[in-house]
């Protein structure tokens, strides 16, 4: 079993302090929810923990080893931003097998992208870039893949695609951990639970989530 563990983030922009404490573990083999208001810090905790977010405090451990920069460790982590950062000037089978995917086994979970494999970045919609850079992320040989938001603005056959695909990923031992405001994608997926309120992040049950979501979702 492969473990990370984040512990006591701290993190400010300006004055504004986002993150407060908390401890988060991702564990392999597990879909890890996490959930929390609009602007609560979710992405910005995911940037700590891939290590590309720098902040005044954080603590993250590989294995009980500490680490700094884990996206740095080869075959550890990847980490799928809300925005697009695929090159526009690449073809689309090279930026899967950057990320060590063989174009076949995109293909095999989107038949979609079959004729595609050639074909530019910059002459693919949004929509299928999103859907390349979610598929080939989830895919690639690492232990551990964060996703912040791959459910949102996707089509609905599409998120079912990405969904199996996840649990396919998962039940071969990789670790998720996902935000999305689509909350019962993520829910139906997850297996443990982290709730972001005031900075601070919280291990909860299921029971005591959807609880928290309920009051959320009336506000
Ligand atoms: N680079 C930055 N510089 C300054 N402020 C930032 C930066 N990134 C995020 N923020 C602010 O920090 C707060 C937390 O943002 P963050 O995107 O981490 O939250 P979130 O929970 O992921 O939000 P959402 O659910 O809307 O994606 C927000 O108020 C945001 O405006």
């Amino acid at each position: 079993m492969d473990i990370i563990e984040t512990d006591s983030v701290t993190l400010s922009y300006g004055t504004k302090t986002v993150i407060s404490g908390g401890y988060m573990k991702l564990v392999s083999g597990r879909v890890h929810a996490l959930v929390g208001r609009n602007g609560y810090g979710k992405s910005s905790l995911m940037r700590v923990i891939f290590g590309t977010q720098p902040a005044e405090f954080s603590f993250t451990r590989y294995n009980g080893r500490k680490l700094q920069q884990p996206f740095k460790v080869p075959g550890l982590i990847r980490y799928l931003p809300q925005f697009s950062f695929i090159p526009r000037n690449i073809k689309a089978g090279v930026f899967a097998r950057s990320y060590e995917v063989p174009w076949q086994k995109i293909v095999a979970c989107f038949p979609d992208f079959a004729a595609i494999e050639n074909a530019y970045v910059s002459s693919l919609s949004g929509g299928q870039i999103r859907m390349l850079a979610t598929i080939v992320l989830i895919c690639s040989p690492v232990k551990f893949v964060m996703l912040d938001e791959p459910f949102t603005h996707i089509m609905p056959l599409h998120v079912e695609i990405i969904k199996d695909l996840i649990r396919r990923e998962a039940a071969n031992g990789k670790g998720f951990l996902i935000t999305d405001h689509m909350y019962d994608h993520v829910l139906d997926l997850a297996d443990a639970y982290y709730y972001m309120e005031w900075g601070v992040v919280i291990t909860m049950t299921r029971e005591a989530l959807l609880e928290k979501d309920y009051f959320l979702r009336l506000r």
